[in-house]
């Protein structure tokens, strides 16, 4: 049996960790409290997309935004992982895109109900090649923008996080354990927006990566 090539780790099945309100500008943006300590939530394998696939509308949402985030792809797991230590288990980067149905996540929110049909279906999370960790020596500060036709909508650096990717990494680590392949979204910077149908959206860190997708319904 071949290895398995962490370049192609969304095959493998594992878990996708989000943290969400990581970027004051974005929390204020959505009228949400700066936080204390991280908040996450969950999306399934099953939420990839790759380019050359469309992202697909969920039939029950009229608001589907981009929330354009550097992803960190985990390449040695662990549990209660030391910030010191933390790059360590780094094995490089995506850029992702948290695609979230707002109108979903609005309702589940007043109604204290968890944000898995506003952030976990089918294709939410759209992402680029992989970039080995080499190619991208701080990540915490490299420059993200995404445009919706052509239009620049989001253009943040990551030096805007709140919680650091060594923050993340052993405060996730903590309560779930990391394994090898799994994916961290480490959050979006201000400027979300709805996208329609046939809108297309590209977005890049700038020097290292840029991919398009294009929005669509089921057929
Ligand atoms: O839905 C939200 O705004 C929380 C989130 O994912 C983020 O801040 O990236
Ligand atoms: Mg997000």
């Amino acid at each position: 049996m071949s290895a398995r090539n962490i370049a192609r780790f969304w095959e493998w099945g594992r878990k996708i960790i989000c943290v969400g309100r990581n970027y004051a500008d974005h929390a204020i943006e959505l009228k949400n409290a700066i936080p204390s300590e991280p908040v996450l939530f969950l999306k399934p394998p099953s939420a990839y997309v790759r380019e050359g696939s469309p992202i697909l509308l969920p039939f029950y949402t009229s608001s589907l935004h981009h929330e354009v985030e550097l992803g960190v792809v985990i390449g040695k797991g662990g549990t209660a992982i030391p910030q010191s230590s933390a790059m360590e288990h780094v094995a490089g980067y995506v850029l992702c895109l948290d695609m979230t149905a707002r109108d979903v996540q609005d309702e589940c929110k007043s109604k204290g109900l968890p944000w898995t049909l506003a952030k976990a279906f089918n294709t939410s999370c759209p992402i680029s090649d992989f970039i080995p960790k080499e190619k991208i020596p701080d990540p915490g500060s490299i420059n993200l923008w995404l445009k919706v036709n052509d239009i620049v909508k989001q253009n943040g650096s990551t030096s805007q996080m709140i919680f650091s990717i060594p923050y993340l990494i052993n405060y996730i680590s903590e309560i779930i354990s990391l394994e090898e392949g799994d994916l961290i979204l480490t959050g979006t910077p201000k400027g979300v927006s709805s996208v329609q149908e046939q809108d297309e959206l590209q977005a890049g860190i700038d020097g290292i990566v840029t991919m398009t997708f294009k929005v669509d319904r089921k057929s």
